[in-house]
């Protein structure tokens, strides 16, 4: 079976971000791969993943960048598979430039953005499985049992740390 989920980063320096949608997606037993791709710099390789990404079975893409971040947008107009945005955070505008280059994308080329930096990568992987689960039950009952588990470790009542 092919893999379903594709991660897609601009840089390496992205992956430490990005690693959390992966985390999550090992947590729920989804295969993914994991690949650089820059509108920027690999503007080739952006061409070619998006191009072969319906008939290599994708059925969602998490794109991951920061700064001037065009790769989301780019993607979701070269395939009509779903593109999850993670704005990556910056050093110099804290992610805000990122999340304003991926969020704003013009009506026809739509792009799931998320919140900026780890919280939004790991929402990434969940939103890409509550996606798949739509029509795999095994997966579906993961997600809720991951779901539960998270609501039944959150506390009444605050403690002094
Ligand atoms: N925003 C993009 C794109 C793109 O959108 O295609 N390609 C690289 N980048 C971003 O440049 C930042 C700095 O990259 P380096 O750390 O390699 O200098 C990264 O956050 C990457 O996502």
């Amino acid at each position: 079976m092919s893999v379903k989920v594709g991660i897609i980063m601009g840089s390496q320096s992205d992956w430490s971000t990005m690693k959390e949608a992966a985390e999550i997606l090992d947590e729920l037993g989804v295969e993914y791969e994991a690949k650089i791709v820059s509108a920027h710099r690999t503007p080739d390789r952006l061409w070619s993943y998006g191009k072969t990404a319906v008939e290599r079975g994708l059925h969602v893409i998490i794109a991951g960048a920061g700064g001037a971040a065009h790769l989301p947008g780019m993607m979701a107009s070269k395939t009509r598979v779903p593109v999850i945005g993670v704005p990556v955070q910056t050093r110099a505008l804290s992610g805000v430039d990122s999340l304003y280059s991926i969020v704003q994308m013009p009506k026809g080329f739509p792009v799931a953005t998320m919140a900026i930096g780890a919280a939004g990568a790991a929402n990434a992987g969940l939103m890409a499985a509550g996606i798949l689960a739509v029509s795999d039950a095994d997966l579906a009952k993961r997600l809720d049992d991951w779901r539960e588990k998270l609501s039944a470790s959150i506390k009444e009542e605050p403690e002094d740390e």
